[in-house]
């Protein structure tokens, strides 16, 4: 469970004031909500990138701000995949492997697994520099799960993708989140893709969870004016 009371936090000219949320363990939660409105702000809070001003932090019951964010046992996957460009795709993936110092067959095993279940065990000696988008975000994806996070964040994982890559690598999300069992916490602006791959969908606007629920309850039925209009749902038409 990933809880959020009462999180305050000014970064700039930005706020988010008084956020709360709770996450389930083991769900594939989706938070939708306007560019800027704080949607990769609350992903780096929950990874410990930021410290609340106010408000506590629960990662299963327990407070965030005493586990480094190094131990929160949390994979990342962000919109541009941020590959050590350097490093081929084996090493980019091992890489946090490495710095745990695992046996070097441990290593090789554990790649291997998922290079094979992603379907990219033929690029590993590539560069991130020559790999299309659909490869990147793989290689990114293993690189996160590797290290079997218990909680795994996605900031537009697919955005950059065109509609088939984006398709296949839905159902490869859907498959990785049965498999790991990991609580999922994913930022996108496609209402599809959230309610293809969601469990739970939560709604931010002004700065504040407007609504959460199972994508069926929350596409059809919005909780109020200001959800319904973000969603673009026409809203009902009601005769005297
Ligand atoms: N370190 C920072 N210093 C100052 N402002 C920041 C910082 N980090 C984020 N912001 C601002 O906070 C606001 C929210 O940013 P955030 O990236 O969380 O939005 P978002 O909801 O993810 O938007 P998008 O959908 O466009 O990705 C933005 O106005 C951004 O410029």
């Amino acid at each position: 469970m990933i809880a959020l009371k009462n999180v305050s936090i000014s970064l700039g000219d930005f706020s988010l004031k008084d956020v709360s949320l709770e996450i389930p363990a083991g769900e594939f939660f989706t938070i939708l909500g306007p560019t800027g409105t704080g949607k990769t702000v609350i992903l780096e809070l929950i990874a410990g990138l930021y410290q609340p001003d106010n408000g506590r932090i629960l990662i299963d019951n327990k407070d965030a701000a005493q586990i480094t964010p190094e131990k929160r046992g949390i994979g990342f996957v962000y919109q541009d995949y941020a590959l050590f460009p350097h490093l081929n795709v084996y090493k980019n993936i091992a890489f946090g492997l490495q710095l745990r110092k695992l046996p070097k067959e441990e290593i090789q095993k554990a790649v291997g697994e998922l290079t094979d279940m992603l379907g990219i065990t033929h690029l590993c000696h590539r560069y991130p520099g020559t790999l299309s988008g659909g490869e990147q975000q793989r290689v990114s994806l293993a690189r996160a799960l590797v290290l079997k996070p218990k909680i795994l964040l996605m900031d537009e994982p697919l955005s950059a993708l065109d509609p088939n890559t984006k398709k296949l690598l839905c159902q490869e999300l859907k498959r990785i989140h049965a498999t790991y069992q990991c609580t999922v916490v994913n930022v996108t602006h496609d209402f599809n893709e959230a309610s293809l791959l969601s469990t739970l969908v939560g709604i931010i606007l002004d700065g504040q969870v407007r609504q959460v629920g199972s994508p069926d309850v929350v596409f059809t039925h919005p909780i109020d004016p200001k959800v319904t209009s973000f969603l673009g749902i026409a809203p009902k038409v009601t005769y005297a």
